[in-house]
């Protein structure tokens, strides 16, 4: 299994759901920047599991513990190294999935890739478990950018179909420092409460439910970014879609851009004084694959939980026969409001690789 990224900064994503530990190595990180750790530790509460009722029930602190790279709280430039500890595995909750492959989930290509040996016990490397240690990376990678004068801020826009307003395009460094401040953030404060029933709803009938998450990015200058295959759009969607549950990635207005006329697509351009800007921001910030100095804006779509426990169609890799799956155990009936966090980190890590400056 790979799990290695980067151009500039460099991250090596490790550990097991219900393993000893999990963590991250993040290498070519500037030395010199004094990190936050009590802002690092709000980040990684924004995502922790076992806080209430939308969440997976398993209780992780994810205490960061750093293992390098790190004296008397500022960078050293050598490798920063993050564990966090696994204290609540149920692993017998697995027994029968080491044969019976969850629809949905990783089991079933993971057991043909690796022979069987993967680790399937909380979804073993492939678990949402490891977005921990990215949070950790994109708080680091948020410090940086913010002293930068760039600021990463998503909220909840959807939850399966109950809506949350859209960033306008006047969006603010404060409305997004705002976001960030809140566990479960969304524009309109009076739909979450909505969401929550759904999420409550889905729980009640073993089910789960999806959604969306919409994220920006402002203050990134005009001319990051290169045509083709180092584009923004480029740089930033393996990472998203690395998180997983992650469907669909799309930038600006997505999609729906297809169904405009030119006249409504193009976002015009005019001078705030000296400062270019736009009237609009269909393209999210991003033409010709370079920042234009507007928001970077997208949007992810998350899947359901795939762990559910009503009765499900599946097969039984051992006995190779067709049989019916109950799956037990504990999951997040949704996994958008924890994902939050781990979207705006995907992103602070993407733009600040690619701000070769750093
Ligand atoms: C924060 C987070 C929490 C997750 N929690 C669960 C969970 O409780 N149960 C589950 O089956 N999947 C959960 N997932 C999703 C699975 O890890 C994911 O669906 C699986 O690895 C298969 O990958 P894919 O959906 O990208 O194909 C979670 C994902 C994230 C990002
Ligand atoms: C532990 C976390 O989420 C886990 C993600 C996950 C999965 O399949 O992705 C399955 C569950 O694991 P377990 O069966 O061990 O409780 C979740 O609890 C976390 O996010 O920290």
């Amino acid at each position: 299994m790979s799990a290695n990224w980067g151009n500039n900064i460099e991250l090596s994503l490790f550990g097991e759901s219900h393993g000893k530990a999990i963590g991250i190595v993040i290498g070519n990180l500037p030395a010199g920047v004094a990190l936050d750790m009590d802002e690092i530790r709000w980040q990684m509460k924004r995502r922790a599991p076992g806080q209430n009722k939308m969440s997976t029930p398993r209780v992780e602190k994810d205490e960061v513990q750093i293992m390098s790279g790190l004296l008397d709280g500022v960078t050293t430039g050598a490798p920063l190294c993050a564990m966090i500890e696994n204290s609540d595995q149920h692993s017998k909750d697995y027994s029968l999935l080491k044969e019976c492959m969850r629809p949905g989930h990783s089991d079933y290509p993971a057991y043909v890739k690796y022979h069987g040996y993967n680790d399937v016990r909380g979804g073993g490397h492939f678990s949402g478990r490891l977005t921990a240690p990215i949070v950790f990376a994109g708080s680091v990678a948020k410090q940086i950018l913010r002293q930068k004068g760039i600021i990463v801020g998503a909220h909840i826009q959807s939850i399966k179909d109950v809506y949350d307003d859209s960033f306008g395009v006047d969006i603010t460094c404060e409305d997004l420092q705002q976001l960030t401040k809140q566990q479960y953030p969304t524009l309109n404060s009076d739909v979450f409460l909505k969401m929550q029933n759904v999420i409550e709803d889905a729980r009640m009938k073993q089910d789960s439910v999806g959604g969306t998450i919409e994220c920006a990015i402002i203050n990134v200058p005009a001319g990051l970014g290169n045509p083709f295959f180092d584009s923004i759009e480029s740089h930033l969607s393996p990472l998203l879609f690395s998180i997983p549950a992650v469907k669909s990635v799309s930038f600006g207005m997505g999609e729906k851009m297809s169904e405009l006329y030119g006249h409504e697509a193009n976002d015009c351009y005019y001078y705030e004084g000296e400062k270019v800007k736009t009237k609009t921001n269909h393209n999210g910030g991003i033409t010709g694959g370079i920042s234009n100095g507007m928001p970077i804006v997208f949007k992810v779509a998350i899947k359901p939980t795939p762990s559910i426990s009503q009765v499900q169609s599946t097969i039984n890799v051992k006995t190779k026969e067709n049989t019916k799956l109950e799956i037990t155990g504990r999951h997040d009936p949704c996994i958008v409001p924890r994902a939050v966090v781990v979207v705006e980190s995907m992103a602070a890590i993407g733009i600040l690789d690619m701000m070769k400056d750093i």
